[in-house]
Formats: C-alpha cells, structure tokens, sequence
C-alpha cells in the first residue's frame, strides 16, 4: 500500500511497476547530519532544495540527533527529507584540542553505516549545496570509498607537517615530501562529501574501532581517512569544492565545472555570512553565497508547491522491516 505523505491520505498504490521502481531506486538515498537547535537546519533545508532543483531520482535522509527540535523536524519533513533519529557518538575520554570545538558532535556521522534499508548512500554535509545533477556517482563500483581530496594549507592544519614544510596533496611537485618524515602521508579525504555503502559489519568495526583510537584535531573525518585507507577512491575536485581552494590552488579549480560546493571555509556558511572575516570579499564568494540564497529563496523549490507539483508523481513506499517509508519524488511527468 503506498501512502501519500504529502497530504497523509492513503492512496491507490502506484502500480506494481511503480513501486519495483520505487524500491530499486529507493536503495539509494543521500544523507546528512543535522545537530542542535540553531541555524545549521537552513544549510539542510537550501541542501534539499537544491537536490530538488538538479531533478535527482533519490531522497535526501537527515540523521538528527536527539537535541533536534521537533519544530526543526518539520520543517525538513515538509520539505521532503525523511528525518531519522541517531544516537550521539562520542570519541574516547581526551584532551584532544579539536580544530573546531564543535567537531566533537561530528562523530555521530558514524551513525549513518547503519541505514542499511539503503545499499548506497552520498553523504553530503549541511554546509554543502549541489548544483548540477551527481546522481551518477551511485554508480560508482562498490567495495570502495569514495571522497575529494582536501587541502592542507589553511592555518586549521597548522599543527600537521605538511603545513610546516608547506607540503599539500594538492600541488605534490611543489613541495616534495622529505625522506627524512618517513613515508607520505596517504591520500587524505575532506569528509563533508563521500560515496559509501551502509553495512553492519563496517558500522561494528568503526564504533569498535573508534573506542582506541586516540581523537585528533579533524575529528571523525581525521577518524574516517584512517579506517577507509585502503579503499579510499579519490573523485575530482568538482564533487565537493572545499572554498579554500579558491585562494590556495586556482589552478585545480575550474569554477563553471563544479558540481557541488563546501561552504567550510571561516566565515563562509551562507546563512551567516557577513563578508567580513580573511577572503570572504572575494567575488567568486559572494558569486557563491549568492547562488545558495537564490537556491534557498526560491519558492518553487519548496517541497510539492513547485509549479508542476500536480504532475509530479510522488510514490511512497513501506518497507515493512522498519516500516520507514521513504518517498520518490519523480521529476516532473514529461
Ligand atoms: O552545530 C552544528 C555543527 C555541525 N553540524 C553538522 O555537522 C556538519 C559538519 O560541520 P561543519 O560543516 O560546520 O564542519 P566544516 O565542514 O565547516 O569543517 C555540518 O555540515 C552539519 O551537517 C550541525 O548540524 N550542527
Ligand atoms: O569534524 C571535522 C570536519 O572536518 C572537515 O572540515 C574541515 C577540514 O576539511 C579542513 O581540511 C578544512 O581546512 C576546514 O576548512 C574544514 O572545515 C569536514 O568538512 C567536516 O565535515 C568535518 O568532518
Ligand atoms: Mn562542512
């Protein structure tokens, strides 16, 4: 039976084609992680209008941890997430100075191996808008992790060797990495963006793993580019463009062919931005900021009020384990 959670009537099921449809697509979904009662659920709200506007075929599940507020919730459900409660996750006792305080909370990510309803999720963080269609990415072969190379040259890697030799992954030919410091540090992923499968075994281990592993200034996503090592995958820079790449390797950035960007740089969060902190002047920031706003702004994008609204076919579908029902919001009828 599919239920129509627009309006929460019962509807005449879609069809067995539509709901096979349905399920296949289903096993795919993107996901993000929502924390606390302040301003980041505006960065969840322009990410899910966003997936709207580049017509993917999946939903967007948001893992809100319990200091949510229902009011939050809502707003993400009527605007078409499917919000699922997680545990929080805390790191081992430490006297870890974290890059960002707030880092801390960044490790019940974890939670999200469990959402095994699904056999491939994109992890996207709030503070990242999707501009152009990356639905092709769940097709990437399976058995790896995927994610975008980061950058070390901001001042929050100040701590690290690479940022004392001025050595970063980025440009490797510029500053060679010395015999003397050992061997090069393996490829390092930012983790605001990743192509994953959920799995029960991986989530065991992680969490198992997590408990001896001594926390460091990235947190989760230091955390996350130790577990994943061997199967880390490298994808280009356009899958997940960390803003400080704009001002420490222009050379690797091509702004018309990004697909999706990390608003992660100080001062860069669209619904704070104030221009006034270290390169928050530039054009191309505003250019970017200006560009979330629009998304955000943009009242045809809300959720079943769009103009086509009436012609797009909405199938939700039970799955009677856990009698979560994510939805499929098809692009509009042709
Ligand atoms: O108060 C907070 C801080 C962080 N986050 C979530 O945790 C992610 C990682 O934090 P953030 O993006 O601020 O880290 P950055 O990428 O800027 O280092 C955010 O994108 C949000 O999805 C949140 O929901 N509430
Ligand atoms: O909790 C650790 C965080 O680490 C990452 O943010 C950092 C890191 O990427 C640095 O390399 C950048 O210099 C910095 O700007 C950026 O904020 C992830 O984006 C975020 O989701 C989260 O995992
Ligand atoms: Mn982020």
């Amino acid at each position: 039976m599919a239920r129509d959670i627009i309006n929460g009537g019962v509807t005449r099921t879609t069809g067995v084609s539509g709901l096979v449809k349905a399920a296949s697509l289903s096993s795919r979904a993107y996901v993000t992680f929502l924390a606390g009662n302040g301003d980041y659920v505006k960065g969840v709200v322009g990410l899910a209008k966003g997936l709207r506007k580049v017509n993917t075929a999946y939903p967007l599940v948001v893992a809100v941890l319990p200091d949510v507020p229902e009011e939050h919730r809502q707003i993400l459900v009527n605007q078409g997430c499917i919000v699922r409660e997680i545990e929080p996750v805390y790191p081992p006792e430490n006297q870890t100075q974290f890059a960002m305080a707030y880092y801390v909370i960044n490790y019940s990510k974890l939670r999200i191996w469990e959402f095994v309803e699904y056999s491939k999720m994109i992890y996207l963080d709030g503070d990242i808008q999707v501009f152009d269609n990356i639905d092709h990415l769940f097709d990437l072969p399976n058995e790896h992790f995927y994610a975008v190379m980061d950058c070390f040259c901001e001042k929050t890697w100040s701590h690290t060797p690479q940022f004392k030799i001025g050595y970063c992954q980025q440009c490797p030919d510029k500053v060679h990495w010395p015999q003397e410091l050992g061997p090069k540090p393996p490829l390092y992923f930012n983790a605001g963006m990743f192509v994953y499968e959920p799995s029960l075994p991986t989530y065991h281990d992680l969490l198992n793993k997590l408990k001896l592993t001594t926390p460091t200034s990235f947190a989760e996503q230091d955390f996350l580019n130790i577990f994943f090592k061997d199967i880390y995958k490298p994808i280009p820079n356009n899958y997940n463009l960390v803003l400080a790449m704009l001002w420490r390797h222009p050379e690797n950035v091509k702004l018309d062919e990004v697909k999706v960007v990390h608003y992660c740089a100080a001062g860069s969060k669209p619904w704070r931005y104030t221009g006034k902190e270290e390169n928050m002047d530039r054009e191309d920031i505003k250019i970017l900021v200006d560009k979330w706003w629009d998304i955000y702004k943009d009242e045809t994008l809300d959720y079943n009020r769009g103009p086509d609204a009436n012609a797009k076919l909405t199938a939700a579908l039970f799955i009677t384990d856990g009698g979560v029902f994510p939805y499929i919001s098809t692009p509009s009828a042709a």
